[in-house]
C-alpha cells in the first residue's frame, strides 16, 4: 500500500528511477504527477537523499510537457502509531554541524547539505502550479515546503501546521517566513515563528496560507479534481500567470523568468523566424511587413 488516501486506480508509477524516501506516480487519466514523502514513521522528515529524490522527481515532472500540474503531499499513516504528515522537515538524527549529512553508503558529499532550499527554488520556478496536499503534520521545513507551493489543501481531520525551526536552531529566513509574511501577514507570520504555536487547518485556512479544507479520506481526490481543472485551462496562461505572481517578489530573478517565457512567446512568432532565417541567410532582416503594435 503507498498510502491509506492512494487510490491505485488513478495512479501509475513511474519507474524510470527507484525512490527509497519519496514515492512518485503519473495520474491514468489527468495530465499530473503525485510526489509524496515515504518516511511516515518519522512523520515524513526529509533526509538529503529524500531531497534529491524529491529534486529528481520534481525536475522529472517539469520536462513532461503533458502534465500542467503537480500534488505534494505526505504519504500515511505511520506504522507506529497511525500519524499522519505532510512532512516535519530537516531528519534531527542527520543534522550535522554544517547541514544535514548522508548516511554511510549513500551516494552523496561529505559535507552538510541545506539544499531544501534547492527543491524550494524548483517548486517556485516549475512552470505549472504545484499542490500540497496536507494530510497531517506541516512541520519546520515542511511547513515552508507549503508555503512555497501555488495551493494548499488540508485534511480537516489530521492537518496540522507548526513551526519549530527556532526550537532546533534554525530558520527559513527566505520563503517560508517572509514569503509567508505575504501570504497571512506580518504579525502573524511573526506569531507563527516566534510563537510557535500549532494551528489546525480550518484555522491555516482563515489566516489565508490554505486555500481549502476537506475531509481527510477526501483530500487526494479533491487536489486531482484541482489537477484535473488546471490541466483544462491554457498552459502559457497558467504558466505565464504562475510568474507573474512570483515576478515582484522575485526581484531580477522574477524578472529573468518571466521575461524568458515572454522571449519564448515571441520565438514563435512570424518575426522572430525573419530575424533569424536572415541570419541564416546571410542577409539582412526584412522587419517592415511587422507592425508597431500599440
Ligand atoms: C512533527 C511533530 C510535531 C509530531 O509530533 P507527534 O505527533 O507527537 O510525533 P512524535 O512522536 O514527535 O514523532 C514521531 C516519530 O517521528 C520522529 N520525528 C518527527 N519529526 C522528526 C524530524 N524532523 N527528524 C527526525 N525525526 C522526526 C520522532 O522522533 C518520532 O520518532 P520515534 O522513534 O517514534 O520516537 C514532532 O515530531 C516534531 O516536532 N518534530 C520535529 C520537527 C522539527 O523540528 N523539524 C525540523 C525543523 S528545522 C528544518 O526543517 C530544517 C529545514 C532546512 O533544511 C532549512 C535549510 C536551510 C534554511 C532553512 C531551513 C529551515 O529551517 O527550514
Amino acid at each position: 500500500m503507498v498510502s491509506e488516501l492512494f487510490d491505485p486506480e488513478r495512479w501509475d508509477a513511474v519507474d524510470e528511477v527507484d525512490f527509497r524516501d519519496i514515492t512518485y506516480h503519473r495520474a491514468t487519466d489527468v495530465g499530473a504527477v503525485r510526489i509524496a514523502f515515504d518516511r511516515p514513521a518519522v512523520r515524513n522528515a526529509f533526509r538529503p537523499g529524500t531531497v534529491d529524490e524529491l529534486h529528481t522527481a520534481l525536475e522529472h515532472a517539469k520536462r513532461q510537457t503533458d502534465v500542467g500540474a503537480v500534488i505534494l503531499t505526505g504519504n500515511g499513516p505511520s506504522p507506529k502509531d497511525g500519524g499522519w504528515s505532510f512532512c516535519s522537515g530537516g531528519d534531527q538524527t542527520v543534522r550535522g554541524d554544517s547541514g544535514y549529512e548522508y548516511g554511510e553508503g549513500e551516494d552523496g558529499s561529505k559535507t552538510g547539505r541545506l539544499h531544501i532550499l534547492e527543491v524550494q527554488r524548483l517548486i517556485r520556478h516549475i512552470p505549472k502550479p504545484v499542490i500540497a496536499a496536507v494530510p497531517g503534520w506541516a512541520v519546520g521545513g515542511g511547513h515552508s515546503l507549503h508555503v512555497v507551493t501555488d495551493l494548499t489543501i488540508a485534511s480537516a481531520d489530521h492537518a496540522k501546521f507548526l513551526q519549530t525551526d527556532p526550537d532546533v536552531a534554525s530558520f527559513d529566513a527566505g520563503f517560508g517566513s517572509a514569503y509567508l509574511a505575504k501570504q497571512i501577514g506580518q504579525k502573524k507570520a511573526r506569531e507563527v515563528f516566534f510563537l510557535g504555536k500549532t494551528y489546525d487547518a480550518a484555522e491555516a485556512a482563515e489566516m489565508g496560507m490554505v486555500n481549502e479544507v476537506v475531509a481527510h479520506e477526501d483530500l487526494e481526490d479533491v487536489a486531482l479534481e484541482w489537477a484535473e481543472e488546471i490541466t483544462h485551462k491554457s498552459p502559457t496562461a497558467i504558466r505565464m500567470l504562475k510568474y507573474a505572481f512570483n515576478l515582484t517578489d522575485d526581484g531580477m530573478v522574477g524578472q529573468q523568468v518571466f521575461a524568458g517565457e515572454a522571449t519564448r512567446l515571441a520565438y514563435m512568432t512570424d518575426e522572430a523566424k525573419e530575424g533569424r532565417e536572415a541570419f541564416v541567410e546571410n542577409r539582412d532582416p526584412e522587419f517592415e511587413e511587422f507592425p508597431w503594435h500599440y
